[in-house]
């Protein structure tokens, strides 16, 4: 299944069951009302703090923005929607949550202390600034030069404006096409905030709706801010693959059995010479991806630099072997295509140019030491260190071939 897919199903089940528990289960709803009421005010907060030490901007402008928006829902809305003031601070938040969000997706990697940066917080903040001073522009008129337009509803049980279709469809038209260019969790989050708003504001008089959605997105924030913390703790940025430190807290818990592997890519400075660093990254990139796709229950690292280690618990070396020498042979026998290394940098140009000429191709190897736990090695660093003397062993005996000590 392709990614873009795959990370939106974790949300989705979320919003799934919590949608199916308020509509099937409202006395369960009811039940938690005042956790539900809270949670918001509590979580929000806490994801914005967290995320502005972590500098991920656009999460805390996100988290800041639902803050402000639930605000404006719980203080203002609560009342009946006849009231003019009441119908008016509804229709700024349909109006205005939208174009937001697309707003945070577009400059929300900006630093607060940048201009821009200030900008979108100021602009996160604007719903509660113009709830608040909505009284006052009553008093000069603004709100009765409001076109008729905007009072046409959707269907005559909701309170949606038709207008407000034209904040919404452009809006989640934009995230969705922002996620499916490049699919973060963060962006996938934009597109099912915005149908859960739209939703709540459609169903605007069902009982504790807003306090639910608000529950509802605050909770997928946090479990967002917790996997991307994960990610940033022990995936490796390059590769996307777990790196050291994922593989010395694994190693911390294993049994007394098991297999590990070191593995070296062959004559990498060279290429990185020849070819230039940014296609020695690719080059990384395709024989992690090729060493992730390991048999057998191994489990592929990045050690550092250009080595890899691929770690088998509860195995033994003669186990792992084979599945090894399928690791060597698939990164052999695969030729990575490049991009011409003159292709101008010019987009268009270079588009041209490709076409008239074949794209390059180049091979690499690796060399692989395996070492497997016995009872005279006491710790996982000889273990590291018997696999690294098995990969001296192989690099001496010609490269390209898997070596156990
Ligand atoms: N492109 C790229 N190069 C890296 C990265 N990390 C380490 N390298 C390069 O990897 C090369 C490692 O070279 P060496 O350790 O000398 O070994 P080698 O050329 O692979 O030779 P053998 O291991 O003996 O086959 C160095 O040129 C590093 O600059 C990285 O993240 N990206």
């Amino acid at each position: 299944m392709p990614v873009f897919l795959t990370r939106l199903t974790f949300p989705f089940a979320v919003l799934m069951i919590g949608f199916a528990s308020f509509v099937r289960a409202p006395s369960l709803i009811n039940d938690f009302s005042v956790v539900l009421l809270w949670a918001p005010y509590v979580a929000l907060p806490l994801i914005a703090a967290v995320a502005l030490f972590l500098m991920h901007y656009a999460m805390m402008y996100t988290a800041v923005l639902l803050l402000a928006a639930y605000w404006v829902v719980q203080t203002y809305l609560q009342t009946a929607m006849a009231l003019e003031l009441t119908f008016i601070r509804y229709l700024m938040l349909n109006l205005l949550l939208p174009v937001l969000l697309v707003v945070i997706a577009v400059f929300g990697e900006k630093s607060p202390q940048t201009l821009s940066g200030k900008c979108v917080l100021l602009l996160c903040v604007l719903p509660m600034l113009l709830a608040l001073s909505i009284p006052l522009l009553n008093e000069h008129n603004v709100v009765a030069a409001i076109p008729e337009i905007f009072y046409r509803r959707i269907y005559a049980d909701s309170w949606l404006s038709l207008a407000a279709l034209s904040s919404y469809v452009p809006s989640i038209a934009f995230l969705g096409a922002f996620y499916w260019l490049l699919p973060t969790l963060l962006r996938g989050f934009w597109v099912y905030a915005l149908l859960v708003i739209f939703v709540l504001f459609l169903f605007f008089a069902e009982p504790l709706i807003s306090a639910f959605c608000f529950s509802i997105l605050s909770f997928l924030l946090l479990v967002i801010m917790v996997q991307e913390l994960f990610e940033l703790a022990y995936v490796d940025e390059l590769t996307n693959i777990p790196g050291r430190k994922a593989l010395e807290k694994q190693m911390t818990s294993l049994g007394r059995h098991y297999t590990l592997a070191m593995l070296d890519v062959d004559h990498f400075k060279k290429f990185n010479d020849t070819y230039g660093h940014d296609v020695g990254d690719q080059v990384l990139k395709m024989v992690a991806r090729k060493i992730n796709e390991v048999t057998g229950g191994g489990k592929a690292f990045r050690y550092g630099g250009e080595e890899f280690t691929i770690l088998f618990p509860s195995k033994d070396a003669n186990y792992a072997l084979p599945h090894l020498e399928l690791v060597r042979e698939s990164i052999a026998n695969y030729t990575l295509s490049l991009r011409d290394s003159d292709r101008p940098d010019d987009d268009k140009q270079g588009k041209q140019r490709r076409g008239a000429k074949q794209a390059n191709g180049v091979n690499v190897t690796i060399s692989i030491g395996v070492a497997e736990k016995s009872a005279d090695l006491s710790d996982s660093k000889e273990v590291i260190k018997q696999a690294d003397k098995a990969l001296y062993k192989a690099k001496e005996k010609g490269r390209n071939r898997v070596v156990k000590i």
